[in-house]
């Protein structure tokens, strides 16, 4: 299972809750990522932890004042790239033109999207990965896997029915190591994930509960 812990802008410290994605993904067979802040990039990849952005832009180089270019936040040491999050939302045009992007730049993607039918869509764009996230549940405690189980399966099925190489995470409220067993039998290769790492009083020992049934 791919476990990608989404910062926000939380107010959390992001080299402490780097460190710790890093030490616990050492303790397990799943895969543990951290995408922080554009600004936090750099710092946090010299941790050594695998790092992802929040965002890119579909530009190129050029006069585009106050963007995120593919190309700088590979420079920055990440690897992959969240694109369409539910709080940073896209029209289609750009969503492809932030996967093609993130391409250019060798980002490994994951498109967001709210519902089994967007997710069609977004794996019809071609993406590493798709992350089915109802945007209610974001933030909640309440996981997507308990609170909705259909919309995960359904999106399985939508991902695979347009492209069989497109992965499929799931999100919104996940926060224990059951909920990413329970995403698991739904069909789900992986987790996004915030709050309950980046709010937690002790981010290591919640990673650490993420993972030890997996
Ligand atoms: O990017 C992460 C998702 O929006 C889920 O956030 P959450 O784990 O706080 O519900």
């Amino acid at each position: 299972m791919f476990v990608l812990v989404n910062l926000k802008t939380y107010p959390c410290d992001p080299l402490e809750v780097a460190r710790a994605v890093r030490d616990v993904n050492d303790t397990t067979d799943a895969r543990l990522a951290v995408a922080p802040q554009a600004a936090h990039l750099e710092r946090v990849a010299e941790t050594g932890v695998e790092t992802w952005a929040q965002h890119v832009d579909p530009i190129d180089y050029g006069s585009n004042t106050g963007h995120t270019l593919a190309e700088t936040v590979a420079e920055s040491g990440a690897v992959g790239t969240l694109i369409n999050h539910s709080e940073q939302r896209l029209k289609l045009a750009d969503i492809d033109g932030s996967v093609r992007a993130a391409e250019r730049a060798d980002l490994e993607t994951v498109v967001c999207a709210n519902n089994p039918a967007q997710i069609g869509a977004a794996a019809a764009l071609g993406p590493d990965a798709v992350a089915v996230e109802p945007p209610e549940l974001i933030g909640t405690g309440t996981p997507v896997s308990q609170a909705d189980p259909d919309v995960v399966e359904d999106a399985v099925a939508a991902a695979a029915s347009v492209d069989d190489d497109v992965s499929v995470l799931c999100g919104a409220g996940i926060s224990t190591g059951d909920d990413v067993v329970a995403a698991g039998d739904l069909g789900s290769e992986g987790v996004l994930l915030a709050s309950g790492v980046a709010k937690a009083d002790d981010p290591e020992a919640a990673l650490e509960d993420l993972v030890e049934p997996l």
